[in-house]
């Protein structure tokens, strides 16, 4: 049987690719922000645009009606983001808005991929250090064309963990994820990272900079291509309390092997995140 998401999957690769580029240039111009549901969710003209060329040339490949998109910026005027079985496309075409507008060098294009509920690839480029991440379900994970694969650490001692603050600034909120990662720390961990970017985080985990890496409160359009990346690579994906992930629960814990997972897990207290499904 042909291999009928190659096609897009290629497509995906070129279009990050130009994405990125788009990203780049415009990161030499001024720089128009704007705020989404708080003052420090930050959004740039360059995402809404970005968003808009990346869904464009899709349509205009895969034909106007036969594709779902489910994009950062359009996703607000759509209303809850449902995934059906139709073939649909996750996007989030500037993942690190705030490292955008601040110069922080740690931007990418994320675009997932989904049949049936499951996702089939993920590419995620890291624009600014010009890194092109992507995997398909059953095919491996690459950087560059080199294949990557999670490390092989189980000693929580000697392991690199990431988290991010998010956008969130309800204070019991930051209370919580402070005192999270003060007891990852205390373990001890070798470090607690974060490139600001969830997508580009997950890469670090798939090619095995980094052990862990777990949020509450990111998207889906955030980790849906790095979640296939992770897998891909030999990693495991979870929800933040150990079962199952599920994508639009605003809830992801990424790892190397299940025995890092479990020990990260043991010190996260969690908080609730309005799903992104509505439900
Ligand atoms: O830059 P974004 O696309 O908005 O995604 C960010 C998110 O805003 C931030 O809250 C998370 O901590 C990051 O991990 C996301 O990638
Ligand atoms: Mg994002």
């Amino acid at each position: 049987m042909a291999d009928e998401w190659q096609d897009p999957y290629d497509f995906a690769v070129e279009v990050a690719k130009i994405a990125g580029k788009i990203i780049r240039r415009a990161a030499e111009e001024e720089i128009k922000v704007n705020t989404k549901s708080c003052t420090v969710d930050l959004v740039t003209a360059t995402d809404v645009r970005v968003e808009k060329i990346i869904i464009g040339a899709i349509k205009e490949k895969f034909g106007e009606d036969t594709h779902c998109f489910i994009g950062e910026e359009s996703a607000a005027a759509k209303g809850p983001s449902v995934l059906t079985d139709k073939p649909t496309w996750i996007i989030d075409p500037v993942d690190g808005t705030t490292n955008f507008v601040h110069g922080f060098p740690f931007v990418a294009v994320s675009i997932a991929f989904a049949v049936n509920k499951e996702l089939e690839f993920g590419v995620v480029y890291s624009c600014f250090e010009d890194k092109l991440y992507k995997a398909r379900k059953g095919k491996g994970a690459y950087c560059d064309d080199e294949k990557i694969e999670v490390s092989d650490i189980k000693d929580i001692h000697k392991s690199v963990v990431i988290s991010e603050f998010g956008t969130n600034r309800n204070v019991d909120v930051v209370t919580e994820i402070c005192a999270t990662m003060k007891r990852i720390l205390l373990i001890p961990v070798h470090g607690i990272r974060g490139t600001g970017t969830a997508a580009t985080n997950m890469c670090m985990v798939a090619c095995g900079a980094v052990e862990a890496f777990f949020e509450i409160g990111i998207h889906c359009w955030d980790v849906a291509a790095g979640a296939v990346i992770v897998q891909e690579a030999g990693g495991v994906l979870l929800d933040v309390d150990g079962g199952p992930f599920d994508l639009m629960s605003r809830r992801m814990m990424s790892a190397n092997n299940r025995t890092i997972a479990d020990r990260v897990i043991k010190e996260i207290k969690i908080f609730p995140a309005e799903r992104d499904d509505g439900k």
